[in-house]
């Protein structure tokens, strides 16, 4: 290896290029979407007033709002091709797997696809934003169904949240669970240069379209090191034991004993942790309040118990801090989403801040291409030639 180059692994630590959508800061263990502090904004703002936000750097007008709640409500239902594509995937395969084959659908049934105006990006992004809680409500149905089965229709009288989870469970939620459910959406929009958005970034360097992008960037969230711990924490959850009979001080010992027992493995836990943030994430705070009003609504202390149990284990013994996934998932568990789910819900979310991302990369692009130090075999010859 050359002795002056300098590889970060993990490109850990490389500033990769300057965006507008939001500043992680974990100094402060802060984070701003276009300036707004995140914690202001999921205390006042309906989640399509966020997006609004993010796609076009300020928070819109009575008027504007108005107009994207229409927008909204109007490209809401699931499209026959892409029920009838989803039907055709075994009700076993993992339902990113589902998302991520109805977002590339829906790229090759979108009149824009190829169409790569600010306009046209604008218009696929606001669409992919309405049409995905379809996708994802259909999913789960399908799911407790075993197979093919009807989707409940949208309902124009509900805003975004609230329709998601009627879409989801048909029959409208209590108010404290559409809070949590929207808290989350606003907390899951966007966080800078993460795996999945700069794998968006990546693709959009390329001049693919907005859809390939999406499509990639569902792929890296899947992965458990990034938007698939919100599911592998319910794993942890329900390999200690979930018991409803449980006191919470119970449950807190048994995760106690548990995460002292895996850490002495040294295995990882996830749910923890964070690449950019070592003394917290900025949003587990909101997270966790929504998620302690959900354990109170559903009367379920024993899941605080095994969430403080872990957190205070793993604190203990080696200082490292819950990230977003690790309220969020307990969260969605007592919503009633089945585990797999959880992510599926982070795309939902997500598809603002990594449509505002493709728009930024493509509005000032350079190729992404870094390089590589080879250390293969020294040149050789095949024998004979
Ligand atoms: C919304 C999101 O995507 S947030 C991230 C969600 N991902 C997870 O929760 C997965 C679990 N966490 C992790 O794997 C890591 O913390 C990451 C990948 C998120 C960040 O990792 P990195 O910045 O690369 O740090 P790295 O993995 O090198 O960890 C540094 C040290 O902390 C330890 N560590 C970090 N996270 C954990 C964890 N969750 N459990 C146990 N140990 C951990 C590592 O073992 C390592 O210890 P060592 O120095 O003794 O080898
Ligand atoms: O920033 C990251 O690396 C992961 C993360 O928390 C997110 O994408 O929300």
């Amino acid at each position: 290896m050359n002795e002056t180059t300098e590889i970060r692994k993990g490109l850990n630590g490389v500033v990769a290029d300057v965006t507008a959508i939001s500043k992680v800061n974990p100094e402060t263990n802060s984070l701003l979407y276009r300036g707004y502090p995140v914690p202001e904004l999921a205390a006042s703002q309906p989640f399509e007033a966020v997006a609004h936000l993010l796609w076009t750097g300020e928070l819109p007008t009575t008027v504007e709002l108005e107009a994207a709640l229409r927008h909204e409500r109007s490209h809401r239902a699931l499209a026959p091709e892409v029920k009838t594509v989803m039907d055709s995937l075994p009700t076993s395969c993992h339902p990113m797997d589902s998302v991520r084959t109805a977002v590339s659908l829906l790229g090759g049934l979108d009149p824009d696809a190829e169409d790569s105006s600010p306009e046209a990006e604008r218009e696929k992004a606001r669409r992919l934003f309405a049409q995905l809680p379809a996708v994802i409500a259909y999913e789960q149905r399908r799911r407790r169904a075993g197979g093919p089965t009807d989707p409940v229709p949208p309902r124009e009288d509900l805003d975004y949240s609230r329709n998601f989870l009627w879409m989801t469970f048909g029959e409208e939620q209590a108010d404290e669970i559409v809070e949590a459910f929207r808290v989350s959406m606003v907390l899951y929009a966007e966080h800078s240069f993460n795996a999945s958005t700069f794998t968006a970034r990546v693709i959009t360097s390329t001049l693919s379209d907005l859809h390939s992008a999406v499509t990639g960037a569902i792929g890296a969230l899947k992965g458990s090191l990034h938007g698939g711990a919100n599911e592998a924490v319910m794993h942890t959850f329900d390999e200690i034991g979930i018991r409803p009979e449980e006191s919470q001080d119970e449950a807190r010992a048994r995760a106690k004993a548990w995460m002292d027992d895996a850490l002495a493995q040294k295995k990882k836990v996830m749910g923890f942790g964070h690449r950019v943030y070592k003394h917290g994430d900025s949003r587990v705070p909101t997270m966790k309040t929504a998620m302690d009003t959900m354990i109170e609504h559903v009367g379920r202390p024993e899941v605080l118990g095994l969430y403080d149990g872990l957190e205070q284990s793993m604190d203990e013994a080696k200082g490292i801090k819950p990230n977003l996934d690790y309220p969020a998932g307990p969260t969605y568990h007592l919503m009633g989403f089945d585990t797999e789910m959880f992510t599926p819900l982070f795309i939902a979310a997500r598809i603002t801040g990594w449509t505002a991302h493709i728009m930024e990369q493509r509005a000032a692009n350079s190729l992404i291409r870094p390089l590589s130090e080879y250390d293969g075999p020294d040149e050789r010859h095949v024998p004979g030639v």
